[in-house]
């Protein structure tokens, strides 16, 4: 770690469904999970005197509106969907909440795209451990993703293919 810098961190949930199209297993099926998610960050803690931020890497109740607009909003009581699901076109057209990504929905590929989401907002983003299920987490550090952004997405065509 370099000197004076200080690794910072702030725990969220989400609930989403998901499918993972063709999984052996019984990931086949439309199913749910309360993911933990973990945002770390690392910086020197801010050493302007009298300032509202003095001492901190961030205020986490700013992490907090960024991780909102940037991933809860999205996923929260939504159908994470890559798109090719059988039910993907019923749950949209029912109304309820969709959010469709693009890429297959494992905890790998939703933990690097948030980290490089949440590091398009300027954080100083270390890294994202996302938790499935109380036994199952993806980690990923900022410093492993491509400048040009994750493979799974710079690979698909449109709107992430900038
Ligand atoms: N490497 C990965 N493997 C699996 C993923 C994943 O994203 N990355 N995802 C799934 C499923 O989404 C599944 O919901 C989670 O599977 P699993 O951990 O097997 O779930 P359990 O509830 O059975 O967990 P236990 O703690 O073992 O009861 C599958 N694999
Ligand atoms: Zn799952």
């Amino acid at each position: 770690m370099a000197q004076n810098e200080v690794k910072v961190c702030k725990i969220f949930s989400f609930d989403s469904a998901h499918q993972l199209v063709n999984h052996k297993g019984k990931c086949a099926n439309v199913h749910g999970h309360t993911y933990k998610l973990e945002v770390n960050l690392k910086a020197e803690p801010i050493l302007s005197e009298g300032s509202t931020d003095e001492g901190f890497v961030i205020d986490f109740s700013d992490l907090k509106a960024i991780v909102k607009e940037e991933v809860i909003n999205e996923f929260d009581h939504a159908f994470i969907a890559q798109g090719n699901e059988p039910s993907y076109e019923t749950i949209k057209n029912s109304g309820s909440k969709v959010c469709l990504l693009g890429f297959r929905t494992t905890v790998e590929n939703m933990a690097t795209y948030i980290c490089w989401k949440l590091a398009k907002r300027n954080l100083p983003v270390h890294s994202v451990k996302l938790w499935e299920t109380p036994t199952g987490w993806a980690e990923v550090l900022y410093e492993d993703i491509p400048e040009k952004g994750p493979l799974f997405l710079t690979k698909m065509s449109g709107a992430f293919n900038e």
